[in-house]
């Protein structure tokens, strides 16, 4: 695996190169947060949502880590947060679903942000329309406060065609539109996203100060991530999932695939597994 540094892109390091990365920035003594996107870095990307799945090393990797009380693991999502929950199916972990519209604690204690009741109604009319144009195997994944507009099976020269369409709905209605992996998510018009949900579960769990006090790892593979790898600048390390040396992003690095992520994850379970040790 290839580690790309953003900084540099023509400069390409080995995996044992984490050390150089990471161990320098974990000097002090401080409480660690391992904040995780799903769908492209926990899991591959599959043909659909239902058949994406976690390594057996991934899923250990999260087990030994979420077993050291001092480490917060978060896995933000744009899934439903109940459906992110039952994929990655591990205890001791913060789920945020919806693009952080949800969040779900260990506990059981949900947050959910609220929504306009107008933008509720346009929900639903976004949904309506929406599977009016659905055609040649493109679907609409309702999750209920947001929804992904897939059109991953549509032949390949009819996907600008049918995504211009999709676009053209959900901003009709007020709604955010966002490019995702063959899809378009439908975000509800409020200031809130998966950076904002960050540092919500961030300022439960350390005060508001918490940029000061911890350290915290961030991985993510899409342009919603963007508002997570923007929360952390300056004081986190953070990871963009891509093999695209020329995208635009906010994060520190890049990794080329969800193996390399596992890597890291790999390096943070050798350092951060409590319970095993
Ligand atoms: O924030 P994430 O955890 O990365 O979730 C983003 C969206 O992921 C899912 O869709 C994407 O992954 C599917 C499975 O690999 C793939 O079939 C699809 O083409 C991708 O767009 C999920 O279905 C969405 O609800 C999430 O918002």
């Amino acid at each position: 695996f290839k580690l790309v540094e953003q900084l540099d892109l023509n400069k390409e390091t080995d995996m044992e190169d984490l050390d150089h990365y990471l161990e320098n920035y974990f000097t002090e003594d401080k409480p660690f947060a391992l904040l995780l996107d799903y769908d492209g870095t926990l899991a591959p990307i599959a043909p659909n949502p239902n058949l994406t799945y976690m390594t057996d090393y991934t899923t250990e990797a999260l087990v030994n880590i979420s077993s050291n009380p001092n480490v917060l693991l978060a896995i933000i999502s744009g899934r439903g947060v109940d459906d992110v929950k039952r994929k990655v199916n591990i205890p001791n972990v913060i789920y945020g679903g919806n693009h952080g519209l949800e969040i779900l604690y260990p506990n059981g204690t949900r947050y959910i942000h609220e929504i306009p009741d107008d933008a509720k109604e346009n929900f639903k009319q976004i949904v309506a329309e929406l599977e009016n144009i659905c055609r040649k195997g493109a679907w609409v994944e309702n999750k209920k406060f947001s929804l992904t507009f897939h059109y991953r099976a549509v032949p390949d020269d009819e996907h600008d065609i049918i995504r211009d369409e999709a676009r053209k709905i959900i901003e009709s209605h007020g709604y955010a539109a966002n490019q995702a992996h063959c899809a378009i998510e439908a975000k509800p018009p409020v200031v809130w996203h998966k950076g904002k949900a960050a540092d919500y579960i961030l300022s439960y769990q350390y005060g508001p100060n918490w940029r000061n006090e911890i350290h915290a790892v961030f991985a993510g593979d899409d342009t919603t991530d963007e508002d997570i790898f923007e929360l952390l600048k300056g004081m986190g390390v953070t990871f963009r999932v891509t093999k695209d040396p020329n995208i635009e992003t906010k994060a520190l690095y890049k990794l080329p695939s969800t193996e390399a992520v596992t890597k890291v994850l790999q390096w943070l379970d050798n350092k951060f597994c409590r319970s095993c040790k």
